[in-house]
C-alpha cells in the first residue's frame, strides 16, 4: 500500500492558541482513518491542514509525495476542487439550489458542462436511497436526507480523499449509522481514502484504523504494519 496523504510534524496556532504541536499521520490509499480525541484537541485543525484549507506554521503536508505547502494558492485550490471531497457535520447545502444542483456543484466548478453534470449527479440519488428528491431544496429534506445529499456531493467527482468532519454529528444514531454504511460502502467501491473526524467510538468503528489527537499531537502508530 502507498501513502496518499501525510502530515509531518505539523504545527498550527490560531493567534496565541496553539492547535497543533507537531502532529504527524500518514494515510494509505484506500484507507478509512478515524481521527478521534477530546473536544479542542486539534482534530478539525488537522483535517483542515491535511485538506490544504489551512497552511501549517511549521512541518509539512504531502499529497502523493508532493509538498502542499510549496504549491501556490491556485494550485492548492485546484487540488481541493479536483482531488478532495468534503462532508461536514451540518451538510452545508446551498439553500438556493435544488438537491441535484447541490450534488452537481463540484462537477460544475471543475468545468463539467451542466448537461453532463446533472445526469451524473442524478445517478447518486438512486445509489443513496434518495430517489424522487432531486428537485427539493435543503429546507425540504430531513437531516439524514440532507446529509446523504452532502455525501453524494462529496463523492460525485470521485475524489482521491474524502474529508468528513463529524458527518453524523447532527443525526440520531440510527440515521447516523445509515449514513456511515453508505459512506463506507461507496468509499470502498471507489477506492476512496477517507479521513473521518469523530467523537464517537461507534462511528470510528467503521474505519480501518483509529488515531487519537491529544493536545495537538497524534498519539498512535502512524502506519499500518505491512
Ligand atoms: N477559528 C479559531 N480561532 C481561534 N481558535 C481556534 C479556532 N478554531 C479552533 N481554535 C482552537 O484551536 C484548538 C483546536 O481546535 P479544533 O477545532 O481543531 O479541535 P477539535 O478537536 O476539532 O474540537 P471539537 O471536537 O470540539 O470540534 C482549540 O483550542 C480551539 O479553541
Amino acid at each position: 500500500m502507498s501513502v496518499v496523504i501525510e502530515a509531518r510534524t505539523v504545527e498550527f496556532s490560531f493567534g496565541q492558541t496553539p492547535a497543533l504541536r507537531g502532529a504527524s499521520v500518514a494515510v494509505e490509499a484506500g484507507e478509512i482513518l478515524a481521527v478521534m480525541g477530546p473536544s479542542g484537541s486539534g482534530k478539525s485543525t488537522l483535517l483542515h491542514c491535511l485538506a490544504g484549507i489551512l497552511v501549517p506554521d511549521a512541518g509539512e503536508i504531502l499529497f502523493d509525495g508532493a509538498s502542499v505547502h510549496s504549491m501556490t494558492e491556485t494550485e492548492r485550490s485546484s487540488l481541493r476542487r479536483d482531488r478532495f471531497g468534503f462532508v461536514f457535520q451540518f451538510g452545508q447545502l446551498v439553500p438556493e439550489l435544488t438537491a441535484v444542483e447541490n450534488v452537481a456543484l463540484p462537477l460544475l466548478l471543475s468545468g463539467v458542462h451542466r448537461k453532463q453534470a446533472l445526469p451524473k449527479a442524478s445517478a447518486w440519488f438512486a445509489r443513496l436511497g434518495l430517489d424522487g428528491l432531486e428537485q427539493r431544496r435543503s429546507g425540504e429534506l430531513s437531516g439524514g436526507q440532507a446529509q446523504r445529499v452532502a455525501l453524494a456531493r462529496g463523492l460525485v467527482a470521485e475524489p482521491r480523499v474524502l474529508f468528513a468532519d463529524e458527518p453524523t454529528g447532527a443525526l440520531d444514531s440510527l440515521t447516523g449509522e445509515q449514513v456511515m454504511d453508505l459512506l463506507v460502502g461507496v468509499a470502498r467501491e471507489q477506492g476512496t481514502t477517507v479521513i473521518l473526524v469523530t467523537h464517537e467510538a461507534r462511528i470510528a468503528a467503521y474505519a480501518d484504523r483509529e488515531v487519537m489527537v491529544r493536545d495537538g499531537r497524534v498519539n498512535a502508530p502512524d502506519r499500518i504494519a505491512s
